[in-house]
Order: C-alpha cells, then structure tokens, then sequence
C-alpha cells in the first residue's frame, strides 16, 4: 500500500490532519481492498497508488465538507457502497456516525462487515439489500458513482429521516441530472472538490426533502 507520507499529505491538501489510528486505518483498508479483490470483485484498481488516490483521497474530500453541514451524530445510509466507498472512510474518520454501507451484492456486503471486524470499528456495517426494499430511517444517505441524482432520490427518499440531508458525490457538475430533480426535493448546494493526484472533476450535490 502506498505510503503513510502521501496519505497524510493528500489529506492535509483536503484540510484534513489525520491522526496515527486513522491514518493505519486507512492504509489497512486499503490493502484490504486489494487482498481480497479478486474474490469479491471490489474495484477495477489493480495498484496501490491508484487505490490512495481514487478511493481513500477521493473519499476523503467528503469529510471537511461533511464536517460543516453534520457536526454531530448521526446515521449515515452509504447506498450502492460496493467497498464501502465512501462509508468505510466516513466510519473511520467520523466515530460519531454510524455508516451501513448497503450493495445489492452479498459479497460486496460481506466484505464490508469483514472490513469492520478486522479494522475494530463498532460504527460501521455491511448490509445486503436493495435500497427499494430497505425500511429505516438516516439523518444521512450518502452515494458515489451510484445512479443518476433523480434515480439516488428517488429510491431512497423512504429512508431519510426527517430534517435530514443527502450528499451525492458526482464526477463533473452534473446539470442535465440536476433538471430533473424532483420538485419535492430541494438541491440546496453543489461544491466543487479537487482532489490531490486526481485530474478529474468532482462535486458534491447537497440535498433534502422540501419543506412541506
Ligand atoms: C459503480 S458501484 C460504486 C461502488 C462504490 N460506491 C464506489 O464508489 O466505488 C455501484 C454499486 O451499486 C450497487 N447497486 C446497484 N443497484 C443497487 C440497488 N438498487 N440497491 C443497492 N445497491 C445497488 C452495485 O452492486 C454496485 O456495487
């Protein structure tokens, strides 16, 4: 796994001081990723620095911007979590969430509650279902790279609890998907992230239920 210096680093570039546990927490992660790739096909990923740049960095730039709009507790909904990206990260940097990364896979579930085992973290699950089909209620849903906005709010819109928020992360500003956002829910802000050793565009769609 890539070095503990471009974790640190990278996560500083995001505002972000990382401390020792977290920091062993998430190289660990990653090399779990890359262990057990092949069994439970996780990602396209093949090498170490790819993974700390396009997984752990990349979801890292979610927390400063998580910081400010949830200062406190709550129940976070990852939705078409796969890995576990970016629940596992959130578990791992934010112990005041609880995150239940949710993947219609099994195996991608089941790796996620491997990852929770093997890493300590009471905060953090892996749950196999649909996001049609799942009942409960999160002050906080969360995806990356899931379904379009429409469809994100759409299928899980019985799931938010009320007063609370969806974060979707999306590669560059995605303003056909934005149009068509239902007109009981308000998008209420949309940030552009860079994120380090990554050329590509990101943003990040905030969103709730319109006040009735
Ligand atoms: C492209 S992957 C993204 C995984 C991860 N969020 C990431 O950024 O690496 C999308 C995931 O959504 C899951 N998925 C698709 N439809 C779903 C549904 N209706 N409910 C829950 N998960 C679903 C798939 O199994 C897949 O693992």
């Amino acid at each position: 796994m890539s070095s503990d210096r471009e974790l640190r680093e990278g996560a500083a570039t995001l505002g972000l001081c990382l401390d020792d546990r977290q920091c062993e927490r998430l190289l660990a992660y990653g090399e779990l990723i890359l262990k057990w790739n092949k069994v439970y096909n996780l990602t396209a990923l093949r090498d170490p620095a790819s993974v700390l740049t396009h997984h752990l960095l990349d979801s890292l730039s979610v927390i400063v911007p998580l910081a400010r709009e949830w200062p406190g507790r709550a129940a976070l909904l990852d939705v078409g979590a796969g890995a576990g990206l970016p629940g596992v990260v959130i578990a791992i940097l934010r112990n005041d969430i609880t995150a239940t990364c949710l993947d219609a896979v099994a195996k991608k579930a089941a790796f996620v509650q491997q990852v929770a085992a093997e890493l300590g973290l009471p905060n953090l699950r892996g749950l196999h279902a649909r996001v049609e089909s799942l009942t409960g209620s999160y002050e906080l849903i969360s995806s990356r790279a899931f379904a379009s906005l429409p469809d994100f709010f759409a299928g899980s819109k019985h799931l938010l609890a009320p007063g609370g928020r969806w974060l979707a992360m999306k590669g560059k500003m995605p303003s056909d998907e934005l149009s068509q956002v239902a007109a009981d829910i308000e998008v209420f802000h949309v940030e552009q992230l860079g994120v380090p050793g990554l050329e590509a565009d990101r943003c990040i769609v905030w969103a709730r239920k319109q006040a009735a």
